[in-house]
């Protein structure tokens, strides 16, 4: 398929483009650079630097795309709250540029990155033999921050465009997406996610984690996520491509189904780097759902999808190599 990728230069987008090219479909990569790094990109592969909002430029009926996957968005929990208007213009207005453009050209299908924190995170409770409940597609959507706002109305957004205009999209809703793949990693600049700071205290060049909270009702105080794996993530978009039916809005949850707390996280990583990684105790980050951890059931038996590497210690290890790649 000849495949538009938006957000193909960052994290998650980079792993799936290279994957995209592995599979032999023709990628072009829409990527303003805001948060992501050119090297990310294949050699190979046509690069536009713009603005999703300028996506017309690129999507044109001409270029007879078969698919669009949607990534660029701005993603951070705590600077949504701090800088809501940023993120429904980015986040929903550059969607908003992208459907107009997909609807003129004609482009059958899409893939978009939803997330898992939009669902009540109260639904989440420990369960008396272990583990955590999950959270399916039907369960209750409340989000608790800017970020989560936006993602759930883009997920109904595109709901409206395949019952109205005929069009096959499938909102992805990751879990926390972490780990590696070879050189194509986790880096933002500021960095603000759990697993690479926790590896850059490791690595010396921060002095200390902050602990954002330890008062939350999980079992040992701090937040509770589902980490799932980029490959495994990656394998997800691949099978979803395969899928998609025309005038069908679906909904895949993707983890692990096992929650890991943020001390859990550190204790793996002291583990995986064998470095003490000293913690301080900060106050709770706005906009924090106190646990978030996936049921794909869904996704396993409609897509057939199996995350290969689930294991914290695994994924751990794998952002392990890569921070250690880059210095
Ligand atoms: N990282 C996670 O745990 C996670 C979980 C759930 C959903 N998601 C979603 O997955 C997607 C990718 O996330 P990521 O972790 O790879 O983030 P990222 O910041 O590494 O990638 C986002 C990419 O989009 C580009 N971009 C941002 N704004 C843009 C704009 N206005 N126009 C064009 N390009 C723009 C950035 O330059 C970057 O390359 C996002 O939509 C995010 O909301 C991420
Ligand atoms: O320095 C830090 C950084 C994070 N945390 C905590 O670690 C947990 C995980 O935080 P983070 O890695 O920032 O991820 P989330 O806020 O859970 O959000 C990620 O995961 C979501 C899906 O669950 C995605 O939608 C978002 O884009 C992505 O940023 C949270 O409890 C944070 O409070 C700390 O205690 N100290």
């Amino acid at each position: 398929m000849k495949l538009l990728v938006t957000g193909g230069a960052g994290y998650i987008g980079g792993v799936v483009t290279h994957a995209l090219v592995e599979a032999g479909h023709q990628v072009v990569v829409l990527d303003d650079l805001s948060t992501g790094f050119a090297q990310t990109i294949p050699v190979g592969v046509e690069f536009h630097r713009l603005p999703v909002h300028q996506v017309a430029q690129v999507l044109t009926p001409d270029a007879a795309f078969d698919g669009v996957l949607h990534f660029a968005a701005k993603i951070e929990v705590a600077e949504s709250v701090a800088r809501p208007d940023l993120y429904w213009d980015i986040n929903v207005g550059g969607t908003m540029a992208l459907l107009t453009a997909i609807r003129a050209a004609g482009v059958p299908r899409v893939i978009f990155s939803s997330t898992g924190s939009m669902y009540d995170p109260t639904s989440v409770v420990p369960l008396a033999g272990g583990g955590f409940s999950k959270l399916g597609e039907d369960a209750e959507v409340r989000p608790l921050n800017p970020y989560a706002a936006t993602k759930l109305a883009v997920d109904l957004m595109l709901a409206g465009e395949c019952e109205a205009f005929g069009l096959g999209a499938t909102s992805l809703r990751y879990f926390n997406a972490s780990g590696a793949v070879g050189g194509l990693g986790e880096r933002h600049t500021p960095e603000s996610h759990l697993i690479p700071i926790v590896l850059q205290v490791a690595g010396g060049q921060r002095e200390q984690l902050m602990m954002y909270g330890d008062d939350y009702p999980t079992p040992d105080g701090t937040c509770v996520r589902d980490y799932i794996h980029v490959a495994d993530l990656a394998t997800a978009h691949l099978l979803a491509l395969g899928a998609i039916a025309p005038g069908r809005h679906e909904i895949y949850n993707l983890g692990n189904g096992d929650g890991y707390s943020v001390k859990q996280v550190i204790d793996a990583a002291r583990e995986v780097t064998g470095h003490p990684i000293p913690v301080k105790l900060a106050p709770r980050r706005p906009g924090d759902p106190a646990a978030t951890v996936a049921a794909s059931d869904k996704a396993r038996r409609e897509l057939g999808w199996r995350p290969a590497r689930p294991a914290l210690l695994d994924i751990v290890a794998d952002a392990w190599a890569f921070h250690q790649s880059i210095g």
